[in-house]
């Protein structure tokens, strides 16, 4: 499936200069998630690495994270905006280009030397795959790889994250 054909761009949204990769075209044809997923599971099985759980990112990554968790026969865990997770969590705090932004995790999410891949759509700056990357640390849990359905290459945001191996499955 030509990815590239269905995601559609919105120029100046959220802001001006920002073109806005929206995946929901994608997500609405009938066989745009299986083909993602798919698309996933080909790229990490050839890394041959093994995926105790899937970590996704709110809210986007839950899209992609959840049926990938389902396919790798791999534990689903959500890393939240602040003030949604009920039990104790594991807060990190990250810039954004204008102010800061927050996420979390529970603290009891993932098992200490549990081996851990990030989902999310869209690696831009890559602030977000980092925080989180941080937020795994905390758990005492293994980051062993990280997906993105999209990956913006001239913002170079991997040089941002931890070095494991990174799947992407768009480039812009
Ligand atoms: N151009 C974009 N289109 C859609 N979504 C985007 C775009 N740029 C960023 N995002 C969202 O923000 C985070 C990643 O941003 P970082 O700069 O890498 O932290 C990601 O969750 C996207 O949903
Ligand atoms: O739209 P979301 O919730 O996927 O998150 P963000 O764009 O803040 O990464």
């Amino acid at each position: 499936m030509d990815f590239k054909s269905i995601i559609r761009d919105i120029p100046d949204f959220p802001q001006k200069g920002i073109i806005f990769r929206d995946i929901t075209p994608l997500l609405a044809h009938p066989q745009g998630l299986t083909a993602i997923i798919q698309g996933f599971q080909t790229k990490f099985a050839e890394l041959n690495i093994d995926i105790d759980a899937v970590i996704g990112i709110e809210s986007r990554g839950f899209i992609l994270g959840a049926p990938l968790a389902m396919q790798l026969g791999a534990s689903f865990i959500p890393v939240r905006k602040p003030k949604k997770l009920p039990s104790a969590v594991f807060r990190v705090e990250y810039a954004l280009e204008y102010g800061t932004d927050t996420l979390e995790i529970h603290q009891d999410a993932i098992g200490v030397g549990k081996r851990v891949i990030i989902i999310d759509d869209v690696i831009a700056t890559g602030g977000t795959a980092a925080a989180t990357a941080k937020l795994v640390e905390q758990t005492g849990a293994k980051l062993v790889g990280y997906g993105f359905l999209i990956e913006l290459d001239f913002l170079n945001g991997r040089k941002a994250l931890p070095e494991v191996p990174i799947v992407s499955l768009v480039n812009y």
